[in-house]
């Protein structure tokens, strides 16, 4: 690319050593990232070393497993919007529905995700996330006069767009942060930890703003495509849909959703993990040497980005077996997933540190519309997955629903 150097990476013993690796020398690729200045900043994403550490260290901690387990009752809360709207929608209609689901389930993932990280300020945290949207729209271009010249000052209209941007994220960020209270969410470590340690002002500042847009990037989109992909498939194939509706039943015998029924529903999790091959939202892992560094027996010199094409890895036959552009989740349902050539959430020390709450977050929305909807794929939707930093159906997910017999009205 350029004078930038990569070294592709698909065998999977080079791929397990980066796995493996816990080093501070390997760390997340400078590659573009002016174009990607205004979306992460110095936030956990993109910063490496002694930065990243520390920034890990707060966040991850208010994602492990016992927080995700009291946040799931909030996540069924935050979809009872989306379900009472299509119920009214295929009532109004006549018994069907054709949807283009999108829109509802970012707003659902928009809700778990803002009032995980603001409390009770959530609802000036979405009009947050909604311009983050708009901020990643304007850079998910690569910013090629930026990169060559290192220069992000130039006042093209799109560089205009996204200052315009960033700066009215980081006014609402700071305002919700001078009402916040002393209630505990993720917000509250961020700040918690910025105003404890020794830097000035506008670097703390910066440490807020840029971990919470980093919070959002990683939590919201990526989720809310997730699901969107494995409503889709779940639509194309009525047998997955049968078994994952009869266990949900199963396991819930009429009670809501909680975290314990969610932990019991296997071909539910095998269902969004077979998703997850087929339509990994990282569609690729990056990685710089920081320092000369050795994986699989090869050398890697000091400053070469590594790319791990994570799709290419999940469709290779010889990984998976000849039926690997099938949709199987039966493939997971005896062996652990083959560690070093399945990196839906990324590999080693940078692995997503919300993978917990993800499987959470999508377990619970679709048990609850598989349990209310029956789900055709529309004669409208139009596959088109498209690479936008994430990689997202183009023109979203048409469904036509039906109401399930029996189900419970809200
Ligand atoms: C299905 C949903 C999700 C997918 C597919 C996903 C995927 C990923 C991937 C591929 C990475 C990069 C890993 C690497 O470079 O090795 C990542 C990093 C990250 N993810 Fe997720 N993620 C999801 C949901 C979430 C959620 C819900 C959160 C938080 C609430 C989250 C927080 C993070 C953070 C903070 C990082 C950066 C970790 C670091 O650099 O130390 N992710 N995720």
């Amino acid at each position: 690319m350029g004078n930038v150097v990569f070294l592709h990476v698909s065998r999977p013993d080079v791929v397990r050593d980066i796995n493996l690796c816990v080093s501070l020398d390997l760390g997340k690729s400078s590659y573009l990232k002016a174009t990607h200045e205004p979306l992460f900043g110095g936030g956990i994403l993109k910063s490496n070393g002694e930065a990243w550490a520390h920034q890990r260290k707060i966040i991850a901690r208010e994602f492990f497993l016992d927080k995700v387990k009291g946040m799931v009752d909030l996540m069924v809360d935050s979809a009872q919007t989306l379900l009472c709207s299509w119920e009214e929608r295929i009532d109004k209609n006549g018994g069907n529905v054709d949807i283009k689901i999108d829109d509802d389930i970012r707003a659902y993932s928009a809700d778990v995700i803002s009032r995980t990280c603001f409390g009770s300020s959530y609802i000036k945290g979405k009009n947050i996330f909604l311009k983050i949207r708009e901020l990643q729209k304007a850079v998910s271009k690569p910013n090629v006069l930026a990169e060559m010249t290192g220069l992000r000052f130039f006042p093209t209209k799109r560089n205009k767009q996204a200052w315009e941007l960033h700066k009215q994220v980081h006014k609402l960020i700071l305002e919700i942060v001078k009402e916040s209270g002393e209630e505990r969410n993720l917000l509250r470590a961020i700040l918690l930890s910025a105003s404890s340690s020794k830097v000035d002002l506008a670097e703390a500042e910066n440490f807020i703003v840029d971990n919470c847009k980093s919070i959002y990037f990683a939590g919201y989109e990526s989720t809310a495509v997730t699901a969107a992909w494995c409503l889709m498939l779940l639509g194309l194939h009525p047998e997955w849909q049968g078994k994952v509706r009869e266990e949900v039943q199963e396991v819930c015998e009429g009670r809501p959703v909680d975290s314990q029924s969610l932990q019991k529903m296997k071909n539910l999790t095998m269902v969004i993990q077979e998703t997850l091959r087929l339509y990994p939202a990282g569609a690729f892992v990056s990685r710089q040497a920081l320092q000369e560094l050795k994986f699989g027996g090869v050398h890697i010199p000091k400053g070469v980005n590594i790319y791990i094409p994570v799709s290419t890895m999940h469709l290779d036959p010889n990984l998976w077996g000849p039926d690997v552009k099938d949709f199987n989740p039966e493939r997971f349902s005896n062996a652990q997933p083959q560690l070093h050539s399945y990196l839906p959430f990324g590999a080693g020390a940078r692995t997503c540190l919300g993978q917990g709450f993800a499987m959470a977050e999508l377990k619970t929305l679709i048990s609850l519309i598989i349990s209310k909807f029956v789900l055709k794929l529309s004669p409208h939707y139009e596959h088109s997955p498209t690479l936008k930093l994430i990689v997202e159906p183009e023109f979203g997910v048409d469904l036509t629903l039906t109401r399930v017999q029996g189900a419970h009205r809200h």
